[in-house]
């Protein structure tokens, strides 16, 4: 059996496109969503993802505003700027790209967002709200790895068995509670976790969420699973690769996504989403 591939590049263009023409019915309206993206520092890696989410949001239709800072920044300056944004009425969604320079607590920076412009849903209010079922932003990663499980059939899990390959707070944690809310029955697995491949050879769907590549093998994945690859590392020869070894699953799993191709592009197209309802929710509450 090989695989068939869960195309994030399709999917995501396919969600922004309907986020543009949500977003120009707003804009008809007077009400152009805004995004603040703040990134503090020059780490490479996060320049290319910042400069990705201004221009997705320009295709899309929607207002960004990037405001670039030396790594040099103070945490109380940088407070004081989502403070300010918190009050500007034209921003819809506010966004702190991280990693942030070490002196900066960036667990701080977070919850000075306010939750109601949030829209990479990483402040306590919006895990919260996941928790206990309430609205609330969803965490752009894990919220896009349930579209792609979507557009396969794959949206509702009852009696299925997903586990999930790491406990971060801004991708294993919320990806969790997502399936759970799915109707899935969740394993999480951790670097504590005495037998990996136990685990995921019980699993009818995996998400990898570690950061190391080749934490998923063939020998690992029950035949016909659904595989879907958070990762982002780079092998031995510098090309970007995921946390699975796609060649090798591919070929016992039932789905796979790719890398690159695959989770990235559709976190990029959730950000959109959330910042579009942002601004259709401040719409209905004036
Ligand atoms: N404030 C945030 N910071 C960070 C987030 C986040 O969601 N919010 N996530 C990551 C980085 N990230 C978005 O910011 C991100 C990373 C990768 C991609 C992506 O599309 N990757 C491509 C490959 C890109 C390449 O060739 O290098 C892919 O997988 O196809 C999108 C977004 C950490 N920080």
């Amino acid at each position: 059996m090989t695989a068939q591939l869960i195309d994030g590049l399709a999917l995501a263009k396919a969600t922004r496109a309907d986020v543009a023409a949500r977003a120009a019915a707003l804009t008809a309206q007077g009400r152009q969503p805004g995004l603040a993206v703040i990134l503090v520092g020059d780490n490479p890696a996060s320049q290319v993802y910042v400069r990705n989410k201004v221009k997705a949001c320009e295709e899309a239709g929607i207002r960004s505003v990037l405001e670039k800072y030396e790594a040099t920044m103070t945490e109380a300056e940088l407070l004081a700027r989502v403070d300010a944004l918190n009050n500007d009425p034209m921003i819809h969604g506010i966004l702190v790209q991280l990693p942030l320079p070490k002196h900066i607590d960036d667990h701080k920076v977070i919850e000075a967002i306010s939750p109601a412009k949030d829209v990479d849903g990483f402040h306590i209010a919006s895990a919260g709200a996941l928790v206990v079922g309430e609205p609330g932003f969803k965490a752009c990663t894990p919220y896009g790895c349930m579209k792609m499980l979507e557009s396969i059939g794959m949206g509702n899990l009852k009696g299925k068995h997903a586990v999930v390959i790491g406990r971060s707070n801004i991708v294993g944690k919320p990806m969790a509670l997502m399936l759970l809310a799915a109707n899935a029955t969740v394993t999480v697995c951790h670097s504590g976790t005495a037998d990996l491949g136990a685990m995921t050879r019980q699993a009818d769907v995996i998400v990898a969420a570690v950061g190391k590549r080749d934490v998923l093998t063939a020998d690992m994945v029950k035949p016909g699973a659904v595989v879907i690859d958070v990762g982002m590392n780079r092998n031995d020869e510098g090309k970007l690769c995921g946390d699975v070894d796609f060649d090798g699953v591919r070929q016992v799993a039932g789905w796979i996504t790719p890398v690159p191709g695959g989770v990235g592009p559709m976190t990029i197209a959730m950000l959109l989403v959330n910042t579009l309802e942002s601004a259709e929710r401040s719409l209905k509450s004036n």
